[in-house]
């Protein structure tokens, strides 16, 4: 495998160091290191040096709904984003509720070679909500699954609810929930406020959210089992969260990108891109958002890259599909929003979108503090670079971004897996090149 040498690099901490990068590892970091033979050679000036990315909420789409995203082209828009690991939710056709759905998920990843992929699987057969679905037949299959969702769906039933987390218990999983009362938004649209009412459109209450976060934080409690919530959108979760946490619950939260930037106000436009679920909130609930990230009520950033194809969104608001592409554009969101208001640090970046998400996965030794030693799991970032967002940004199959046409700070210049490349200034490098690297650095575990 070829040895990198990275040189200028300003790592989290803000320190100034270069890195080489051998054998799947970091094998040196220091100031003025010497390019070993035959080495590649990295200029780092400028760019910020940060943990490979590991997102906990990525909708990879297969199998089942490939014409979206599949496995390899999920990742690929990964490593466009500086992602080096995902978790691949189970709200797939078949849905990746047994041991050789997730399995088969795994296996794709691993022949990608773009990232690292870990398959959540389902808490209860095929996400009806009535019957739990084999937990412990998926935690202790080959993809080890310690993550269980419904996420698309809400786990509605306190009963299931309750057993869920009384199984994952067992081995240390978690129980990630998508806060959704069925009941509070039966065909809702949009934020339940006085926007929707002016525009038309079917109400989402914050309540809807709120509530079922409230009753599974006890739940959690009285089990004493790890619970971690989706994707929180209003300000009312983070007061419930930030109060369960004070009483020593085991809860861990995550925000997108796009609910610590956007706000109802574009839905205005009627565009469908704009759709998502939980929907975009108000300018209060963005506010409090950034600050349970900014004081730990919240533990992590998670995109909710969710592809839809042009026909589930370029259509009546009604008949659109939910959901934003969000990988490739997460960092430079998350840059916008956290590092340019000064209200984070590349260090705190680092903690929201790497270290926690991986420690919530149990996602183990793939995180680092950039010891040498450790699984060369890298993104290399230029901050000060700022541009139109427009789809040459976009490596997945689908292009339902909000952000298109929009100007954002940060691009994503190089990203390396397990010690190999598969972004070299800013060009995602192709399928075969990526395969080939990860068959060499001896994970292919198929
Ligand atoms: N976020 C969304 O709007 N959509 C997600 C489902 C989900 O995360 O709830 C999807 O699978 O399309
Ligand atoms: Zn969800
Ligand atoms: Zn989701």
């Amino acid at each position: 495998m070829t040895t990198t040498l990275i040189s200028g690099a300003t790592l989290p901490d803000g320190t100034t160091t270069d890195l080489v990068i051998a054998d799947g590892v970091i094998a040196e970091r220091g100031v003025g290191l010497s390019a070993p033979a035959g080495a590649r050679v990295l200029d780092a000036t400028g760019l910020v040096a940060l943990p490979g990315l590991v997102d906990l909420h990525t909708h990879l789409r297969e199998p089942g709904f490939e014409q979206s995203e599949t496995v390899l082209s999920g990742t690929r828009a990964a490593a466009a984003g500086g992602f080096t690991a995902v978790f691949a939710m189970a709200n797939t056709m078949p849905v990746s509720d047994t041991a050789g759905v997730v399995e088969q998920v795994q296996t794709l990843g691993d022949a990608a070679g773009y990232a690292t992929v870990r398959p959540i699987g389902a808490v209860t057969v095929g996400l009806a909500g009535e019957r739990l679905s084999e937990i412990g037949a998926m935690a202790k299959s080959r993809a080890a699954v310690r993550v269980f969702s419904d996420d698309g769906k809400c786990v509605h039933d306190s009963l299931l609810m309750r057993r869920a987390l009384e199984y994952v218990k067992t081995f240390d999983g978690v129980v990630a929930q998508h806060a959704q009362d069925p009941r509070l938004t039966e065909n809702a649209q949009m934020n339940e406020g006085a926007l929707s009412s002016e525009l038309g459109l079917k109400g989402w209450p914050a309540v809807a959210e709120e509530s079922i976060i409230a009753r599974d934080v006890l739940l959690a409690e009285h089990v004493g089992a790890r619970l971690h919530i989706c994707h929180l959108s209003t300000a009312g979760s983070v007061d419930v969260v930030r109060w369960a946490k004070a009483r020593g619950i085991e809860v861990t939260a995550e925000v997108t990108p796009h609910h610590l930037l956007l706000t109802e106000e574009l839905i205005r436009s009627y565009d469908a891109r704009y759709k998502v679920n939980p929907p975009l909130r108000r300018d209060e609930d963005v506010r409090a958002l950034r600050e349970g990230l900014v004081d730990g009520t919240i533990d992590i950033v998670a995109t909710d890259h969710a592809p839809h194809p042009e026909e589930s969104k370029d259509c009546e608001w009604d008949h659109a599909s939910f959901g934003m592409v969000g990988l490739e554009s997460a960092l430079s969101v998350v840059q916008a929003a956290m590092v340019d208001t000064g209200l984070f640090g590349w260090a705190d970046v680092a903690r929201v979108l790497s270290q926690t998400p991986a420690a919530i996965g149990r996602l183990n030794g793939h995180s680092h503090s950039f010891g040498v030693g450790s699984n060369a799991n890298l993104a290399f970032v230029d901050p000060a670079s700022s541009s139109t967002f427009s789809t040459d940004r976009l490596a997945g199959k689908s292009h339902n971004s909000p952000y298109l046409g929009m100007t954002l700070p940060g691009s994503v210049r190089h990203t390396f897996h397990r010690g190999y490349p598969t972004v070299l200034d800013g060009v995602v490098l192709d399928a075969s090149e990526v395969a080939a690297a990860h068959v060499k650095a001896g994970v292919f575990r198929g």
